[in-house]
C-alpha cells in the first residue's frame, strides 16, 4: 500500500477540510485509491506550525480551535508559522499549498511552491496566484525535479474542469469558453433575487466559506480574472496576464437592478470568456451580463458554477458544479493527489 506524507501550507477553510478527509477516508481510500495519506506537517501565519514526520493525528488538527498561536496546544507545535521547515525538512512527499490568493505577484505562495518543487516534492494548490501568474515557470521547474506541480482546484473548486478539458477534450478544439466562474459573486445575486441585501449576502457567503479572506476580490471580479487567465493560458494556449483582462465586478449592481431584471424574465450573472481567434489571438473579458432566463447559464444559482467550451468537433460542452466550498475545494486537492498517484503507477509499469 503507497502512502503518501503531505505537508499542509495554510490551515483555513480548505486544508482543514482536507484534514478532515483524511481522518474520515483514509481507510477507504486505501481500498478504493490504493494509498493513503499521512500528516507530517502543518503551517499556518496565524495558528502556527507542528511537525511530526511519524504522523500527526489528523483528529487532532481538526479540533484545533481557530485561534491566534493554536497549533501550541499539540504535540511538537508551536506558536509561530514555519512554512519553510514544513516544507523542506518534513520528508512530505507532497504538500499541499491552501495560503491566500495573492493576485499581484501570487506571493509567498509561489515561493512556497519552488521551495517544495526545488527539491523535488510535488505541490498540490487551490491558489489562484501563483497559478495564474507564474504557472509556466512552476512547471517547468516541477519537470526539472521530477516533481508534479497540480492545481485543479484553483477553478470551480473540486468539479472537474481543468484537467477534464485536458486529457478528455483532447483532440476535441477548444476555441473559447464562458462561463460563471465565482461562487461568492453568484450566490450574493442569487440571494439577492430571493430578497437579500447585497451586505447580508454577502456575509452568509463568507460564512460558508465562500469568499476569498478580502472579498474585494470576489464582488469585483478580481477572482473571475485570475480564473479565465488560468483556463486561457491551459486550454486555449494563451500567455495572458490578469492585465490582459477587462474587468467589472457585481459592487455596482442594486436590489433594483435585480428586480427590473426579474421583471425582463432575465437574471444578472457575473461572466468570465474567453476566445480565440483564427489568427491565434486571444482576448478575455470578466464583467455582469444580463441573461435571459432561457440562457441554460441562468439557472446556475448559489455557489455553483458552471463554465461552456466551445469546441469544434463537438460544439458546446458544459460542466456544470460546485464553484466554492471548503470540503469541495479539499476534494481538488485529493484529485491531485489521484492524478500524481495514476501518473506514478503508470510509470512503474
Ligand atoms: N474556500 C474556497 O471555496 C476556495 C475554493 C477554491 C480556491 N480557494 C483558494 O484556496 C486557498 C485557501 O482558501 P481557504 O478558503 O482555505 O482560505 P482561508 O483564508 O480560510 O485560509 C487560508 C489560510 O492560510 C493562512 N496563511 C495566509 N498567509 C500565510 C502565510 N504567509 N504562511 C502560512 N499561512 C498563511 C491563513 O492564516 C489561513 O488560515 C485560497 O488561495 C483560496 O483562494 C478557496
Ligand atoms: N472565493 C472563490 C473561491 C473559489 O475560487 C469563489 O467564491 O469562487
Amino acid at each position: 500500500m503507497t502512502e503518501y506524507k503531505i505537508a499542509l501550507l495554510g490551515f483555513g477553510g480548505v486544508n482543514r477540510a482536507l484534514a478532515q478527509l483524511v481522518a474520515e477516508k483514509n481507510d477507504v481510500w486505501a481500498q478504493e485509491l490504493g494509498f493513503t495519506l499521512k500528516i507530517v506537517g502543518v503551517s499556518d501565519i496565524f495558528l502556527g506550525s507542528v511537525i511530526g514526520k511519524e504522523g500527526i493525528d489528523p483528529k487532532a488538527l481538526v479540533a484545533v480551535p481557530a485561534t491566534k498561536g493554536a497549533f501550541s496546544s499539540l504535540d511538537n507545535g508551536c506558536a509561530e508559522p514555519a512554512n519553510e521547515t514544513v516544507i523542506r525538512f518534513t520528508g512530505a512527499d507532497i504538500v499541499a499549498e491552501a495560503t491566500f490568493t495573492n493576485p499581484v505577484d501570487g506571493e509567498p505562495a509561489n515561493t512556497f511552491c519552488r521551495w517544495a518543487l526545488e527539491k523535488g516534492v510535488s505541490v498540490v494548490t487551490t491558489n489562484k496566484g501563483p497559478v495564474a501568474l507564474h504557472s509556466a515557470a512552476l512547471k517547468k521547474l516541477a519537470a526539472s525535479t521530477g516533481a508534479a506541480f497540480e492545481f485543479e482546484g484553483a477553478v470551480m473548486s473540486g468539479t472537474p474542469v481543468i484537467r477534464m478539458a485536458q486529457e478528455t477534450l483532447a483532440g476535441s478544439e477548444i476555441t473559447g469558453f464562458k462561463g460563471i466562474l465565482n461562487g461568492t459573486s453568484n450566490f450574493i445575486l442569487s440571494s439577492m433575487q430571493a430578497g437579500l441585501d447585497f451586505g447580508s449576502a454577502l456575509a452568509k457567503a463568507q460564512d460558508l466559506g465562500y469568499a476569498e479572506a478580502d472579498p474585494t476580490a470576489d464582488v469585483e471580479g478580481h477572482d473571475v480574472r485570475l480564473k479565465v487567465v488560468i483556463l486561457a493560458n491551459e486550454l486555449l494556449g494563451a500567455k495572458l496576464t490578469p492585465n490582459d483582462v477587462c474587468c467589472e465586478g457585481i459592487s455596482k449592481i442594486t436590489a433594483t437592478d435585480v428586480e427590473n431584471a426579474a421583471r425582463q424574465d432575465s437574471r444578472w450573472k457575473l461572466i468570465g470568456s474567453a476566445q480565440r481567434s483564427a489568427s491565434g489571438t486571444v482576448t478575455a473579458s470578466v464583467s455582469p451580463q444580463l441573461l435571459q432566463n432561457s440562457d441554460a447559464l441562468a439557472g446556475v444559482s448559489g455557489a455553483t458554477n458552471a463554465v461552456t467550451f466551445e469546441t469544434n468537433l463537438l460544439g458546446p460542452i458544459t460542466v456544470v458544479g460546485a464553484g466554492a466550498g471548503r470540503i469541495e475545494t479539499a476534494y481538488a486537492l485529493l484529485s491531485d493527489i489521484i492524478s500524481i498517484h495514476k501518473n506514478k503507477t503508470k510509470r512503474a509499469i
